[in-house]
């Protein structure tokens, strides 16, 4: 496939940082892809171009398309990575500047949640609280000044966000962990304030690229430009798909680019190849109620697209006319796999979950819970965890009676008294064990837990997993946990497919540190291979296209949705996200609506009523 004249342009502009404004479907990531290939092609070396990817999953794309244009192997290509991941790497190789040592340990959501869940208790104030609280950590330490943002927002129901933060920040420091948003803050410390970490960078780098740069948050964008010696830095990305505004992303740093790089060159990629034209030109004048925003204008060579809009009574009804009309469309040879029903909500598709069943229409979710957030992969992972890291309390607490060994909360306080200092609970149950102060039958469950956690320490990571399975007779335990044998049985094959992603890995470390990064993409699906309808979250479908979209729920309050009524941002960040649920489409687009939902009743939306006047209805 041959570049357009517009791909080609920036993908050869050298000497200034470059912007290239794509629309959607205009080949942003080929473009990208090209750009590495140009440079390649020119003597760059491979191991030094920084390419900053969205997710994990997106990286392991680029670095597969790099494969096939370049004939290299992937390996070659180090350093195309997520930010975090790139920062945990320069963190790690020298985390002996900031006070920590190796191995540097990273605390998922779970250790998080329990860490600030205990926190939060230990102040009297209700667990309820534990999510805000967390979420504004997490945005807190994305404004790259935290401090300066306790300021401002100071409270949550009561509890004092920077006492949080403080005590917090002072377990991380004890266990030797950082968190998600601790990797980006302590890299951009430490390249910051740090000269000879900074020019090592400066002289290691000789190109940076960044994916999807319309959703950097501020955190993200000073490292970039801490990292940038020079002008060599190539971004892409489409401001009018930026979507992650709550949680941190700054669109501004796109929209400024022009202001923050002077002799940065704009170029704007603006046909579209996936959707019929009638779609695109719908989805512009949506976009058009936006006020900030860069111009551009997209179009498809593409004709024959077909938008529809319709009303319904209630839900149910709206998803037995979408099973009609997936059936026709069935029956017109488009396979379920070509469809996707998109909401702004998650709790939106419980109609259509069960429409579908009732019809017989295969389906598959995306977005739902991570690989890594599911019990049976925690449970296991948190095995591996307490030996490769015994100061990690929350893993070790999670595997002390699971499963079931006789050692209940009653015991675990026992335990926790015997603590002194900064005593890890684990170290703890070594001096429980030392000193024989428990009664026999759980002096022997404890003393077997240790001995097998210090044996797999050494292990590779499938056979450390074997070893747990085999040792504690999980399996047993699960059928018991299991709903049901089809329950069972899914359980069953995340542990297989657990084994085959450990076998890749060398050393526990190694694994735990990809598992715990590849955690990071929340939003991604796992299930892109199957034949079924596709029921999404718009979050979860960017970057997605079916041929035939469905847009459900179309009402006021719902979508827009009504927390982000409040702010002209907000609702333009909801129309950016209709924007990129109509751009999903190549040839269908049928949106739809219902006067009462789970009882309720909503005005349409006026994303509706835009396209209506789009379409000149
Ligand atoms: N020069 C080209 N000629 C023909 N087809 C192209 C060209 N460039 C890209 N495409 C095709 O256009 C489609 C969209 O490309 P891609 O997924 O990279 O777009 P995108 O800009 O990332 O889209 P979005 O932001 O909407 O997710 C792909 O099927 C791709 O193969």
């Amino acid at each position: 496939m041959q570049l357009s004249k517009q791909q080609q342009d920036a993908v050869e502009h050298m000497g200034t940082p470059a912007l290239v404004v794509a629309g959607a479907g205009s080949g942003k990531t080929r473009t990208l892809t090209a750009k590495i290939d140009y440079l390649i092609g020119r003597g760059y070396d491979p191991e030094r171009i920084l390419a900053i990817t969205f997710t994990n999953k997106a990286a392991g794309e680029m670095k597969s398309r790099l494969e096939t244009l370049t004939g290299m192997p992937a390996a070659r290509f180090p350093w195309v990575r997520t930010y975090h991941s790139a920062c945990y790497r320069i963190l790690k190789k020298h985390c002996a500047c900031l006070g920590y040592t190796l191995p540097l340990q990273i605390y998922a959501g779970y250790q998080q949640q329990k860490m600030i869940r205990d926190i939060i208790l230990g102040m009297n104030f209700d667990k309820k609280n534990v999510p805000a609280v967390m979420a504004h950590i997490s945005s807190a330490k994305n404004s790259g000044n935290p401090l300066s943002y306790f300021e401002t927002k100071a409270r949550v129901s009561g509890i004092r966000l920077a006492d949080v933060f403080r005590t917090y920040e002072r377990l991380l420091r004890e266990k030797n962990a950082v968190d998600f948003d601790n990797i980006l803050l302590k890299a951009r410390d430490l390249i910051r304030d740090h000269e000879p970490v900074r020019r090592e960078y400066h002289d290691l780098f000789q190109y940076i690229l960044v994916d999807e740069y319309q959703d950097s948050n501020n955190l993200q964008e000073e490292l970039t430009r801490l990292l940038l010696a020079d002008g060599n830095l190539f971004c892409v990305g489409d401001d009018w798909q930026a979507i992650y505004g709550f949680r941190g992303s700054n669109v501004n740093h796109f929209l400024s680019f022009g202001e923050t790089y002077r002799d940065g060159k704009v170029f704007r990629l603006e046909q579209n190849y996936r959707s019929a034209d009638e779609i695109v030109q719908v989805a512009n004048d949506l976009i058009g109620y936006n006020k900030q925003k860069m111009d551009k204008r997209c179009f498809s060579e593409k004709r024959g697209g077909l938008i529809e809009l319709h009303e319904f009574f209630d839900e149910t009804q709206e998803a037995r006319w979408v099973c009609r009309k997936i059936r026709t469309l069935r029956g017109m040879g488009i396979p379920c796999g070509k469809m996707g029903v998109l909401y702004r909500t998650k709790f939106c598709s419980l109609s259509f979950e069960k429409g579908f069943r009732a019809a017989n229409i295969p389906y598959q979710m995306m977005g739902s819970k991570g690989f890594f957030e599911r019990k049976e992969i925690l449970d296991i992972n948190c095995y591996l965890i307490a030996a490769a890291f015994p100061k990690d309390d929350a893993a070790f607490e999670r595997i002390l009676n699971t499963p079931k060994r006789g050692i209940g909360p009653g015991t675990v306080k026992k335990i926790g008294a015997v603590r002194t200092g900064d005593m890890s609970l684990q170290d703890a149950v070594r001096k429980v064990i030392r000193e024989r102060v428990m009664s026999a039958k759980i002096h022997t469950a404890l003393t077997g837990l240790i001995g097998h956690i210090d044996d797999i320490r050494e292990m590779s990571p499938d056979t450390a997993i074997h070893a747990v399975l085999s040792r504690f007779d999980y399996m047993a335990h699960l059928r018991q946990y299991a709903k049901s044998n089809e329950d069972y049985i899914a359980r069953e094959e995340n542990i297989k497919q657990l084994i085959y992603s450990a076998a890749q890995h060398s050393s526990i470390l190694d694994y735990l540190e990809e598992a715990t990064l590849v955690n990071e993409d929340r939003e991604d699906d796992d299930g892109d291979e199957g034949t079924g309808v596709r029921l999404s979250t718009i979050h979860a479908s960017k970057g997605l296209e079916y041929y035939v979209v469905f847009i459900v729920g179309c009402e006021e309050n719902l979508f827009p949705h009504w927390k982000s009524l409040e702010s002209s941002a907000g609702l333009q960040e909801e129309r950016r996200l209709m924007y990129v649920a109509a751009t999903r489409a190549e040839k269908h687009l049928y949106m739809s609506c219902a006067q009462y939902r789970r009882g309720q009743s909503n005005p349409r939306s006026r994303f509706w009523d835009e396209i209506e006047e789009a379409l000149d209805l």
